[in-house]
């Protein structure tokens, strides 16, 4: 597994650029290598330092058809609801770019209007075992679990990442792809969310954190590998690269 790496950048602006232009490098080396870019998003803040990424030069040169976009966590809400990590996305970043629809994977439209997170999991885990079959994302021969090509991910101040949360049983889950939360700290309570291993088994993994909230949780994990935090346990198979500004760096 993957060594953690991590680079400060000045501010905000300059995490932004360094994670377009780290997205359209794996974009380019993966679509030459196999014709498609399999890529997992979070929700939060980090769609909005995706923002690089719908302007020159990466909207033009991005092959942009052959992405599969998927969502390391979603809440269990209409997709038309402010929470929805899949209006996020849409509304700040896909909308913006030509993905085929039948290639953005997101949470099942009536299941997560209903709010029965536990089925919407099962739903996302099968959607990704039929993609399995069909040969768009393959299984790890190292891990055992599906294989994505680059998952772009947050930090929660209290050391989450995806719906993986301190002191809740979901990080231990290893059986499951998809596993459930009803009662998430952070709001909306109820979410589906990717397994640690599953997690970890991508090839690419970049995490970006910024701003002073996160400062603590950054240190405890940089300074004192603390693994009661989620984020602490990140890896990758090829790297697991961390890209800080300096508020969220200010604690090391
Ligand atoms: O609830 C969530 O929080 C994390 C972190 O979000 P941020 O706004 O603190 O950056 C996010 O990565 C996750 O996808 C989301 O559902």
């Amino acid at each position: 597994m993957a060594q953690r790496k991590m680079i400060v950048f000045p501010t905000k602006n300059e995490v932004s650029e360094a994670m377009a232009a780290y997205t359209a490098k794996l974009s380019a080396k993966f679509i030459k290598e196999k014709g498609l870019f399999t890529v997992v998003l979070s929700g939060g803040d980090l769609i909005d330092w995706l923002c690089k990424l719908v302007q020159p030069p990466y909207i033009d040169s991005i092959e942009w058809s052959k992405w599969h976009v998927f969502w390391v966590d979603e809440r269990v809400c209409a997709w038309e609801d402010p929470d929805s990590n899949y209006k996020l996305a849409m509304d700040g970043f896909l909308s913006k770019v030509p993905i085929p629809d039948k290639n953005i994977y997101a949470i099942d439209k009536h299941s997560a209007a209903d709010g029965n997170a536990e089925h919407c999991a099962a739903l996302y885990e099968d959607c990704l075992k039929n993609l399995v079959k069909e040969k768009i994302i393959p299984i790890s021969k190292k891990t055992g679990y599906p294989e994505f090509d680059l998952q772009l991910l947050g930090m929660g101040p209290d050391g989450h990442m995806a719906s993986l949360f301190p002191n809740h049983p979901q990080i231990n889950e290893k059986q499951k792809w998809v596993t459930h939360i009803t009662d998430s700290p952070k709001p909306p309570p109820k979410r589906i969310t990717f397994t640690l291993p599953v997690i970890n088994s991508a090839l690419y993994n970049l995490m970006a954190i910024c701003d002073k909230p996160q400062a603590k949780s950054v240190a405890e994990i940089m300074k004192h590998n603390n693994f009661s935090l989620p984020s602490a346990h990140l890896s990758a198979q090829v790297e697991n690269v961390w890209y800080l500004d300096q508020a969220a760096a200010s604690e090391l």
